[in-house]
């Protein structure tokens, strides 16, 4: 073994020899570093892995790997020279076949042409003496360069009895083809028949469908009405404005009950709802929604303001731009609704006027001064040459209103500077029709901010503003009286006595609902308009008006 070992210190054919001889060479150099020490390890010159077995082990198994790498190398190398080879080969064969394949071609177009020739050839002969017997019939004698030998006769001769038997053989199956061709079409015929049926029974479907749905709206409808109806027709609500300043005279010990201490006596009265001066915008809304859904259903319905002046009747009405009133909630509501109902399209129309001194003003007509006349037409009353506006969102109502609001006429009077001595009405007309039913419905919204109610005394008004005052006066006895007749059913009822009872009457008639605000201050100096107005309010309460029935016609005849 001693002669077989290089003569050399280099580490790598060190360990390859030993290697070579079947000896680890870490356990040989570990024992010749026990025996021999530093003087061996001296030796390898500049071989740093004998200083540390950690880093001779990894060494090793680095060169274990290379190794392995460098035969799977050589492996892959003859792999690659293999395949190389077999390319070639496939190669060589795909150009043979090529060479095949052209000459097999050239072939099949010679045959082509021949077999072109041939059918030429067997045309001519059934023309000739081997179909045709007569011969006077028969054709020229063919010349002989054309003559076809015995043989090559017999053989195209068997060519035509065989396309002969295929032509048989084609009839047979187009036959078959035409019979199966047939069979299809009466089925398809038998389906159409049955489509058929299926779309008259889709759509006798449809029209009960229709009809049920026409019936069930109409049930809900009158429903909803049953529900309003036993709440009453008129909604009376109290709302009470805030005032810090002055010592009240009211309380509120419930939300349907308002009570007003006058000398050490207390008055008690009680509304629909009581809204106390802590009550928001919101909460005062909430009780008017179920009458805006009547609207949208085809009835006449009206929200009123009443109360002295400065007590709140605008604020609940119009509030502010932060604190919208019952005026852009209802109208918010409205939209929405008509929105949520997709199978009607909703067309909505506003007009806006003020009653002053008994005439009634266009607010959205270019000339404001015009006066207009009321005309009673059956059970509606217009107002003739009133401007009407398509609206659809809350912004066209808004834009609206501002341009209404301009035109208003603001007058003074002592107690408010700033106080409307005119009517205000925004009218909505709302038409709906349902496409599914065919049904169409009308019904209307009247908003309407009255004129302060405190008497012509307290106002100590004189000159125009008495006459103001007058006017403002009539009218809101009349709408008292309107009421006492319903009340009481009368036969008559005075709707014709003022300008606001005759345009509130398909309101305040039969086919109607209301909500009526009665406002107050509680301000214990406006005690006694507080009372006239609590009054009035509860005068009004459990009118009947008269049976409802919404305003809809059918476009379709329901079944
Ligand atoms: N509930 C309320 N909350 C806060 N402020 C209110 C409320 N009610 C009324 N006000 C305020 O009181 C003042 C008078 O109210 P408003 O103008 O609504 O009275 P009015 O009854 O409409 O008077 P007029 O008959 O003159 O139109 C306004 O400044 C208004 O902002």
């Amino acid at each position: 073994m001693q002669n077989a070992l290089p003569a050399t210190t280099d580490y790598k054919e060190v360990t390859a020899a030993l290697r070579q001889y079947n000896y680890d060479p870490d356990e040989v150099i570990s024992v010749f570093l026990a025996i021999f020490g530093d003087s061996l390890e001296n030796s390898f010159q500049g071989q740093q892995y004998f200083e540390d077995p950690l880093l001779k082990r990894d060494l090793w198994e680095k060169e274990r790997k290379i190794e392995c790498l460098q035969h799977a190398l050589q492996e892959k190398e003859k792999e690659i020279k293999n395949f190389y080879v077999k390319c070639k080969h496939l190669q060589e064969e795909n150009h043979s076949l090529n060479r095949i394949i052209d000459s097999l071609n050239a072939r099949v177009i010679k045959l082509e042409d021949e077999h072109e020739k041939d059918l030429d050839i067997i045309s001519t002969l059934q023309k000739g003496p081997f179909i045709h017997h007569n011969p006077a019939s028969l054709p020229a004698p063919i010349p002989p360069k054309h003559l076809l030998e015995p043989h090559k006769v017999t053989s195209l001769l068997r060519v035509a009895r065989e396309l002969n038997i295929c032509n048989q053989h084609l009839k047979v199956s187009i036959g078959r083809h035409l019979s199966d061709l047939s069979r299809r079409m009466n089925d398809l015929g038998n389906t159409v028949l049955k489509m058929k049926d299926f779309e008259l029974g889709a759509a006798k479907e449809t029209e009960e469908l229709r009809a049920l749905y026409q019936r069930e709206a109409l049930e809900r409808k009158l429903l909803y009405n049953q529900l309003q109806e036993l709440r009453g027709n008129i909604r009376v609500f109290c709302r009470c404005r805030p005032d810090t300043q002055s010592q009240s005279c009211l309380d509120f010990p419930s939300d349907d009950e308002i009570h007003v201490n006058q000398n050490g006596s207390r008055k008690k009265f009680s509304f629909d709802k009581v809204f106390s001066p802590q009550s928001t915008q919101e909460d005062v809304f909430t009780d008017t929604l179920p009458i805006i859904t009547s609207c949208v259903d085809g009835y006449n319905v009206s929200i009123l303001a009443y109360g002295q002046t400065g007590s709140g009747k605008t604020y609940t009405m119009m509030g502010t731009q932060e604190k919208p009133g019952v005026n852009i909630r209802s109208i918010r509501a409205l939209l929405h609704i008509c929105h949520e109902r997709e199978t009607i399209r909703y067309t909505i129309k506003i007009s806006m006027l003020e009653i002053y001194n008994e005439t009634v003003k266009d607010l959205l007509s270019k000339n404001i001064g015009d006066l207009l006349d009321l005309r009673t037409q059956g059970k509606n009353v217009t107002v003739h040459g009133l401007t009407e506006t398509e609206v659809a969102t809350e912004a066209d109502i808004r834009e609206i209103m501002t341009l209404g609001e301009k035109n208003r006429t603001v007058a003074s009077t002592k107690m408010n500077t700033e106080s409307s001595r005119s009517h205000l009405m925004v009218m909505l007309r709302v038409s709906g029709m349902d496409s599914i039913s065919g049904v169409a419905s009308f019904g209307t919204l009247t908003l309407c901010d009255l004129a302060g109610s405190e008497r012509i005394s307290k106002t100590e008004a004189t000159g125009q503003r008495l006459v103001e005052a007058a006017a403002i006066n009539k009218s809101l006895t009349s709408l008292g009286q309107v009421f006492t007749a319903l009340k009481t059913n009368a036969l008559h009822v005075p709707y014709r006595n003022s300008k606001l009872t005759h345009l509130l009457q398909p309101s305040l008639s039969g086919n109607a609902k209301a909500c009526v605000f009665v406002t107050v201050s509680p301000d214990v100096k406006n005690l006694g308009e507080t009372l006239n107005s609590l009054l009035f309010g509860s005068s009004i309460q459990q009118i009947a008006l008269g049976k409802v029935a919404p305003q809809i016609t059918s476009t379709r005849a329901a079944k």
